[in-house]
């Protein structure tokens, strides 16, 4: 078998076109979404994401303020940027590019940003929201993951899926994801006794580690479906994911690539959630 390739650049532009008649409807109300942007310090990777998420904001036709501050920036400073952000009703989505200089401690920093505009999903509001099943913003990554499952037509119910990793970010609201959608989950990490034994079982595999090649053919299920979330250099310092592609896809179903595959769709979710959270406040004005 050869994979069927799930195109995260394809899906995007259908999505954002999509969102570009939302973000028309919000104008013709008056309503021009924003996003701010906030990076801290001179991560060249960080800056290179972060370029892109302004430029895809354009694209669609949402407002995006780039702050960026030295890596020496204060703990304390940036709090009352957020603070400013919370307060300025131009502003709807608030996102601080992770990961953050050792002395800032980013949890504390999420935790400041409005729920309301909270559109990665991290504050504890909406990670519980996820958990207990009421609405919320889903993390970006995840929530695409679930795009790209739902766009070939996976069912889920009843399925295996599979996670590997459990950060807080990827590995832990995909697992809650998939659960809602009535999978049987399991969640693998770096304490895992033989990964493999459980990731053949896996009628969704999802790799989310951040390690090149982890997941080989041997530890695929034949006509599974596998993601790889992974953003890694390989020995080259070429972009690869966590899955040895080329393997893989002799084995599976239907195969993510790295670059092209979630990676856009994370942005892509990123755009949904600004323009849903300038939607809300619209019909909910107390918001
Ligand atoms: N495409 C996209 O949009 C995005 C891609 N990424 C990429 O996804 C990957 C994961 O990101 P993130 O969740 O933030 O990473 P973290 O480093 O926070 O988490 C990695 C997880 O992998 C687990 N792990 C590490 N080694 C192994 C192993 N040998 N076997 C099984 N599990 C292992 C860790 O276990 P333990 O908990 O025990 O330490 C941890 O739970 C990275 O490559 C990152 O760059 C991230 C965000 C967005
Ligand atoms: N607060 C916060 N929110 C995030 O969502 C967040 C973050 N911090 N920190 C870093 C990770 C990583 N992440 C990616 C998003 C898009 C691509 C992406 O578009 N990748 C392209 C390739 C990009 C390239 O060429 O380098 C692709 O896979 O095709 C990758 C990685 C979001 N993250
Ligand atoms: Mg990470």
């Amino acid at each position: 078998m050869t994979a069927q390739l799930i195109d995260g650049v394809a899906l995007s532009r259908q999505l954002r076109a999509a969102l570009r008649e939302r973000v028309a409807a919000l104008n013709g109300r008056g309503c021009r979404p924003g996003l701010a942007v906030i990076l801290v310090g001179d991560d060249p990777a960080s800056q290179v994401y972060v370029r892109n998420k302004v430029k895809a904001c354009a694209e669609v036709g949402i407002h995006s303020v780039l702050q960026t501050h030295p890596a020496s920036l204060t703990e304390q400073a940036l709090l009352q940027h957020i603070d400013a952000l919370n307060a300025d009703p131009a502003i709807h989505g608030i996102l601080v590019q992770l990961p953050l200089p050792p002395h800032i401690d980013a949890q504390r920093v999420i935790e400041a940003i409005a729920p309301d505009k909270d559109v990665d999903g991290f504050h504890v509001a909406n990670a519980g929201a996820l958990m207990v099943g009421q609405p919320g913003f889903r993390p970006c990554t995840p929530y695409g993951c679930m795009k790209m499952l739902e766009h070939i037509g996976c069912a889920l119910r009843g399925k295996h899926a599979v996670v590997i990793g459990r950060s807080n970010i990827v590995g832990k609201p995909m697992a809650m994801l998939l659960l809602q959608a009535h999978a049987t989950v399991t969640i693998c990490h770096s304490a895992t006794a033989e990964l493999a034994h459980h990731t053949r079982q896996a009628d969704v595999l999802v790799a989310a580690v951040g390690r090149p090649a982890l997941v080989t053919a041997d530890m695929v299920k034949p006509g599974a479906v596998v993601i790889d979330v992974g953003m890694n250099r390989d020995a080259t310092g070429k972009l690869c994911g966590d899955v040895d592609f080329e393997g893989v896809r002799q084995v599976a179903s239907w195969i993510t690539p790295v670059p092209g595959g979630v990676g856009p769709m994370t942005i892509t979710m990123l755009l949904t959630n600004t323009v849903e959270a300038a939607e809300r406040r619209l019909t909910t004005p107390s918001f």
